[in-house]
């Protein structure tokens, strides 16, 4: 059985990455996460968080611009792999569709943000790109 692929995006814009709060299930509701979703069969991990981003955030999936991958992967609970890769947006403006918020966080704010448990395994990772991100 191949496992199942999740993608999930760091949308960065200036020195800040897009961090998207979850509504659900019950035990992540609330915290908060990079968005994404699950890769579907034959679709390539690019493709599928162009579709996610599109659909989680009411941008156009021709403005996803899917870079390098971020950090490592990390195993979740039910037999799942996530996969981080950074994001730029051409255009439109991020808005919550299938997320209770959405914010833009700094380096510095990062460490104090209520993630979803999985995701802290990318933010020594997040903070470099911040620290050194272009402004
Ligand atoms: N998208 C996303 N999911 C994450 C992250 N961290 C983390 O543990 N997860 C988990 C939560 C879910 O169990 C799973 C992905 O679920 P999802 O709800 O985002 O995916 P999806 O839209 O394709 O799923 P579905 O509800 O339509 O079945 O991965 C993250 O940073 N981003």
């Amino acid at each position: 059985m191949t496992n199942q692929i999740v993608v999930a995006g760091a949308v960065i814009a200036g020195s800040a990455v897009l961090v998207a709060q979850r509504r659900r299930p019950p035990e992540l509701a609330g915290r908060w996460e990079l968005p994404g979703g699950k890769v579907m069969p034959g679709e390539t991990e690019p493709a599928a968080l162009a579709r996610e981003l599109a659909e989680e955030l009411g941008v156009d999936a021709d403005a996803v611009v899917v870079g390098e991958r971020l950090g490592a992967d990390v195993p979740v609970v039910g037999g799942m792999t996530l996969r981080a890769y950074r994001v730029g947006l051409t255009r439109g403006e991020p808005r919550p569709d299938d997320h209770r918020a959405l914010r833009w966080a700094t380096a510095v704010e990062l460490p104090g943000i209520d993630w979803v448990p999985a995701d802290r395994a990318w933010l020594d990772e997040l903070i470099t790109l911040l620290t050194f991100a272009e402004r």
